[in-house]
């Protein structure tokens, strides 16, 4: 099977061409080939499809789960398309399981790509009513909660201790709270200035990683709506660099992406 990788942040992804693996099981080929040991190694598994008008991204998390979108995979998707001549215009769509969502390309050296998302959608699904700033108690540790949909679940919690320890133990428990029966990815942020925030996400279906694009929108937006940040433009930090979160009616996310390796698996 013919791959490339590539990363956003550090999020990594294996992606391959939909004919490449017609007819297979695609979760149990995410779980393979995203396996660090025994596979190439990727934090995702993107299907790149140009069976419909427009590409389709088909994107898997590391332990074989169907996921709607990814935001940093996104941008990695259009450097693939881009690297393999398969867009040709400077703006384009991509359907994803989460709709189709429009992109441009504005920065060519290093790569940059500007994506609209749509609106946050708060309304939560288990509850039928926001989940904003909202007290939970997890292991008799306090946190204000939030959570919105950027395309995926995602929850927020505003937090000085952004540790490995304790993103890896608080991300696993609020993702298996009640108020998530499909499991969110958990964003843990803190400020860093008027209009900064560093976040490290808990992924659901992978664990830690090392950037979100999802959650870098999802934690922009209700930082804003908490009143913990201010501005138009919000730069959201990561352990290797930083997004541009635009959050007016719709939502932007600015961004790059690498090529990493490409050859065959299997
Ligand atoms: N890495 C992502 C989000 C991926 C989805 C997540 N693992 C889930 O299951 O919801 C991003 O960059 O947006």
């Amino acid at each position: 099977m013919k791959f490339e990788k590539y990363h956003g942040l550090g999020n990594d992804f294996v992606v391959v061409s939909h004919e490449d693996v017609a007819g297979k099981d695609l979760s149990q080929l995410a779980l393979t080939v995203c396996n660090r040991k025994t596979g190439i190694g990727a934090d995702g598994f993107i299907v790149s499809s140009l069976r419909g008008e427009i590409p389709e991204m088909i994107f898997y998390n590391a332990d074989g789960s169907y996921d709607t979108m990814c935001g940093n995979g996104f941008r990695c998707l259009c450097l693939y398309l881009k690297n393999n001549d398969l867009i040709k215009d400077r703006k384009f769509s991509i359907k994803t399981g989460a709709g189709v969502l429009d992109a441009e390309v504005v920065g060519e050296d290093p790569f940059l790509v500007k994506v609209a998302l749509g609106r946050a959608e708060y309304i939560h699904p288990t509850i039928g009513e926001e989940l904003i700033d909202r007290e939970v108690e997890v292991e008799g540790r306090r946190f204000n909660l939030s959570a919105a949909f950027v395309g995926t679940p995602h929850a927020v919690v505003f937090s000085d201790d952004l540790s490995d320890e304790f993103i890896d133990k608080y991300g696993a428990l609020i993702n298996d709270l009640p108020y998530f029966p499909e499991g969110t990815s958990v964003n843990f942020c803190r400020v860093e200035g008027d209009n900064v925030i560093r976040i490290i996400t808990w992924e659901r279906g992978v664990g830690r990683t090392m950037a979100c694009g999802t959650g870098s929108c999802a934690s922009a937006t209700i930082g804003k709506r908490l009143g913990k940040i201010s501005g138009e433009s919000i730069v959201v930090k990561h352990a290797l660099g930083d997004l541009t979160i635009e959050t007016g009616d719709e939502i932007y996310m600015t961004g790059g992406g690498v090529k990493v390796a490409s050859g065959y698996f299997g």
